[in-house]
């Protein structure tokens, strides 16, 4: 499989604060990478600095061979729009949604493309399908729902439009294990051809979800866990 995403000696961090320190990870298309660490040890501010959010960054990232890193000392969010319209697809830490918005208006908010806006009545069928709780909730306002069922609108909305890459942050984070499971379980059925990146503290919830699962400490890459997807 081609290499999707290449990092290369990524650092990044808050104002004096370096979180990553040089880290160099491959991703291949079609894997999806599992992202193990403990609080505080950088998944966030990884997927942080793929979409420019940190406040500083240095290194090369390179999505589908083309450069989207580079060396950046002020100004967290001034490239994330264009990354997103590059193929970046985010499902942000504790879910970031609108708790007065509906269901359905959240889905919509994911359909950023042209393409996407156009057929969003079957992208959103779609997501349905992969989390059906969700269908009768559709006209329900986010706020009122769950923490199960934020999570799948999270998610949902992320998926909205094909990306080439998904990041996926702490899908499990508040939820009872059973839905984590059913969470986790959602994100390895997924058809993607682009991959994904999912961080995560538990890493049982990894298993048998995951091609490949990475450690994080202390900012650097700790090499590979193992290889423990099914297929
Ligand atoms: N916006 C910010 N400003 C300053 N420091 C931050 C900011 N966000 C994170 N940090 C610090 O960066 C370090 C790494 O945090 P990060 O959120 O990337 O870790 P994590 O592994 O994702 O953990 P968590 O599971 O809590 O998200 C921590 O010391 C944290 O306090």
């Amino acid at each position: 499989m081609p290499e999707l995403l290449e990092v290369q000696q990524l650092s990044a961090g808050y104002g004096p604060l370096r979180v990553l320190h040089e880290v160099d990870l491959t991703v291949r298309a079609g894997e999806r990478l599992g992202l193990v660490g403990l609080n505080g040890h950088g998944k966030t501010t990884l997927m942080r600095a793929l979409t420019h959010m940190t406040s500083w960054q240095q290194g090369s990232i390179k999505l589908d061979g083309a450069e989207i890193g580079g060396t950046r000392s002020l100004g967290a969010g001034r490239r994330t729009s264009g990354l997103v319209r590059r193929g970046i697809g985010v499902a942000p830490q504790g879910d970031a949604i609108f708790p007065g918005l509906s269901v359905r208006k959240h889905l919509e908010c994911g359909a950023h493309t042209k393409t996407a806006w156009r057929t969003r009545q079957e992208r959103i069928e779609r997501i349905f399908d992969i989390f059906p709780p969700l269908r009768p909730l559709e006209h329900a306002l986010v706020g009122k729902l769950s923490g199960g069922e934020r999570r799948m609108v999270s998610i949902g909305r992320m998926l909205m439009v094909e990306a080439r890459l998904y990041l996926v942050d702490e899908p499990s984070l508040g939820l009872a294990p059973k839905i984590s499971e059913r969470v986790m379980t959602a994100l390895w059925d997924l058809p993607v051809e682009g991959a994904m990146i999912i961080a995560e503290q538990n890493v049982a919830l990894l298993t048998g979800r995951c091609d490949r699962v990475i450690g994080m400490h202390a900012g650097r890459m700790r090499g590979d866990v193992g290889h423990v997807g099914l297929g």
